[in-house]
């Protein structure tokens, strides 16, 4: 049988199993399968455990979405590592290796997590896109901006929530050809100069509570827009995120998108893989 943790960041909820000491033969189908709400453990996404392969990092941490396909980045999973990690081992400070590179975390004396997400990448071809464009102005319907976490992410800025339905026009968005690896859909609303109101439809995964990268993705593209301060609030239907964009010249962090929020152990349990169609 194999253990999982069952977790969640704001409602975005995670199925955490450790293969640091063990494999267990989780293909994509597989993952696909305890994904589903239904027929398996259900979650948003699958996060797997490996051993660090680089240099200063604790662990290797893959994000898989409902669908099987996996992710390079995953904010709100990133911080639930972080935090089972300082459950487990008492370490309140650990570097994450993940497909966006290494990211260090830290756990307060509250239990919140800050994690240190990055540099953001702004070029077409990083987000990425099919072809040339301005970023800032996608040449889509309802003028979206777009960058990547080490994931896709378009951000539409609405005047209201209601003038978009996410469950309408994220799926269409998400297979959009302009996004050759598909893309997560924001859908945002600026309360304040420092204050966001955030939906995502997430790329393989649908409607999210909430969506981690997609707050930070959302968060620089209002920045650029010149519509927020570098310091958010993101309400999300779960709950709120701190999102951070440091300005290039600050000192250590410089450039680099900080996210800090809550992470929460649901139960644990385990599973037989071999259960599941591989
Ligand atoms: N669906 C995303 C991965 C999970 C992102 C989200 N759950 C977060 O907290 O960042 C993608 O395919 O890039």
């Amino acid at each position: 049988m194999t253990p999982f943790h069952k977790m969640h960041g704001l409602g975005n909820d995670f199925v955490v199993v450790d293969e640091r000491a063990e494999r267990y033969g989780l293909t994509p189908a597989r993952i696909a399968a305890l994904a589903d709400r239904h027929r398996g453990i259900g979650c948003d996404q699958f996060v797997v455990l490996q051993p660090a392969t680089r240099d200063g990092a604790d662990v290797l941490v893959r994000f898989f979405n409902a669908d099987g396909t996996e992710a390079g980045a995953c904010g709100n999973a990133s911080r639930c590592v972080a935090a089972l990690l300082w459950r487990q081992e008492g370490r309140r400070e650990t570097v994450l290796q993940t497909r966006a590179g290494l990211l260090p975390a830290r756990v307060d004396d509250a239990g919140v997590v800050t994690v240190d997400m990055g540099r953001p990448a702004l070029d077409w071809r990083d987000v990425p896109l099919a072809r040339a464009a301005d970023t800032l102005h996608l040449p889509l319907a309802g003028d979206p901006a777009a960058a990547s976490m080490g994931n896709p992410h378009a951000t539409f800025f609405l005047d209201d929530m209601l003038d978009l339905d996410p469950v309408v026009a994220g799926p269409l968005l998400e297979h959009d050809p302009l996004f050759p690896e598909r893309a997560n859909i924001g859908f945002a609303h600026v309360r304040s100069r420092t204050e966001l109101r955030l939906r995502v439809w997430e790329r393989g995964s649908g409607l999210t509570l909430a969506c981690g990268s997609g707050a930070c993705a959302a968060v620089v593209n209002a920045v650029r827009r010149g519509l927020v301060e570098r310091t958010c609030t993101v309400g999300m239907d779960g709950g709120a995120l701190s999102v951070s964009w440091r300005a290039q010249d600050d000192p250590g962090e410089g450039g680099h998108v900080l996210m800090t929020g809550p992470a929460t152990v649901s139960f644990v349990g385990t599973f037989d893989p071999e259960g599941y169609p591989s």
